[in-house]
């Protein structure tokens, strides 16, 4: 471990941890360059044993992911023992918790979320991903109480495209579609869109719609589709609930059909929009600010996204002029290689 935290010290403070999920742990950090906090994800090969796969399947997926609402992966470091990953901080914690903290959310602020999640999953399932865990757990704030898509170690990328069926049944049970649940071979947008019916109940209602403590009792009440609308739900979330959670998943709304729905586009009057607005660079458009400053690349050099230290520090000076901070380095700034 120490060679490990010896390479992450040369970039990042490491301060205390955060949280955990799964088989790793969350340390806070401060990318010292940029002054920039940061999550990063500790993870010991050890303690990881074949869920090793599993890392890597989410390190690949979120170097190929870059979006406002989605979590972004800034550097990946590996040595003999141990995996770090240095991420996007969202320091307003999980969507799961905010939602127990006000018992259920009004329609209108549900509306403003969900639409980040149709925009983040639109995006996903556009790159030839499924992610195929969505939860309000892996839904994180960030500072601008903006939503933060994380945990892509179940995502699929499905060789022929996401219209290719999956087998694997994964993810958490009463989020999981129907025909993930019967060992059917599924479409895995079409799942992502049943979870998001589950997670859209769970906004607007504080509770799930399928629920039992006896697994093979949860499987039959969400095989079977059937659930209650609370009272206080209006005609219009009634309607989206009903056409997304469709048990038969041709039936069922896609992901496109989402982002111009009508109760998507009550007090909007605008489709989500899902486009990336973090293109990531292959060729560096020479951003004067941030070559001269501290990356003296050449700019007719295309920089391959290495994930290394290159690659954080640009990321991190973008998001700081992203949010209208000064780009700025820390003085005497350490080797810029
Ligand atoms: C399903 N749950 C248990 C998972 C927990 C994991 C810890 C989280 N977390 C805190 O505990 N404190 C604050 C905090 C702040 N910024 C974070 C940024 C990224 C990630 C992150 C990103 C990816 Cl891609 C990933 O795979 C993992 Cl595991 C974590 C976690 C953060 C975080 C909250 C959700």
């Amino acid at each position: 471990e120490q060679r490990g935290v010896d390479e992450l010290r040369k970039y990042y403070e490491v301060y205390e941890t955060i949280g955990s999920g799964g088989f790793a742990k969350v340390k806070l950090g401060r990318h010292i360059l940029t002054g920039e906090k940061v999550a990063i994800k500790i993870m010991n090969k050890k303690d990881l044993g074949e869920d090793l796969p599993r890392v890597k399947v989410e390190i690949e997926a979120m170097k190929n992911l870059s979006h406002q609402h989605v979590c972004r992966l800034y550097q990946v470091i590996e040595t003999s023992t141990h995996i770090f990953m240095v991420l996007e901080y969202c320091p307003g914690g999980e969507l799961f918790d905010y939602i127990v903290a006000k018992d259920r959310l009004s329609e209108e602020e549900t509306r403003v979320f969900f639409r980040q999640i149709a925009s983040a999953m639109a995006y996903v399932h556009s790159q030839g991903y499924a992610h195929r865990d969505l939860k309000p757990e892996n839904l994180l704030i960030d500072e601008n109480r903006n939503l933060k898509l994380i945990d892509f170690g179940l995502c699929a990328k499905p060789k022929g495209g996401l219209s290719y069926e999956l087998m694997t049944c994964c993810g958490s049970p009463a989020y999981a579609a129907p025909e993930l649940i019967q060992g059917k071979a599924y479409i895995g947008s079409e799942a992502d869109v049943w979870s998001m019916g589950v997670l859209l109940f769970a906004l607007l209602c504080g509770y799930l719609p399928f629920d039992d403590e006896n697994c093979m009792a949860l499987y039959r009440k969400i095989a079977r589709g059937r659930y209650d609308n609370p009272r206080w739900l209006s005609p219009g979330s009634v309607l989206l609930l009903n056409q997304m959670l469709q048990v038969d998943p041709k039936r069922r709304l896609s992901v496109r059909q989402l982002l111009d729905h009508p109760w998507v586009m009550k007090d909007y009057n605008s489709p989500v929009e899902w486009y990336s607005r973090q293109p990531v660079y292959t060729h560096i458009q020479k951003p004067k600010y941030v070559i001269d400053e501290c990356l003296n690349i050449e700019t007719e050099l295309t920089l391959t996204w290495r994930y290394d230290q290159t690659t954080a520090t640009y990321l991190l000076l973008l998001s700081k002029k992203q949010k209208g901070k000064p780009v700025r380095l820390r003085p005497e700034p350490a080797v810029c290689e």
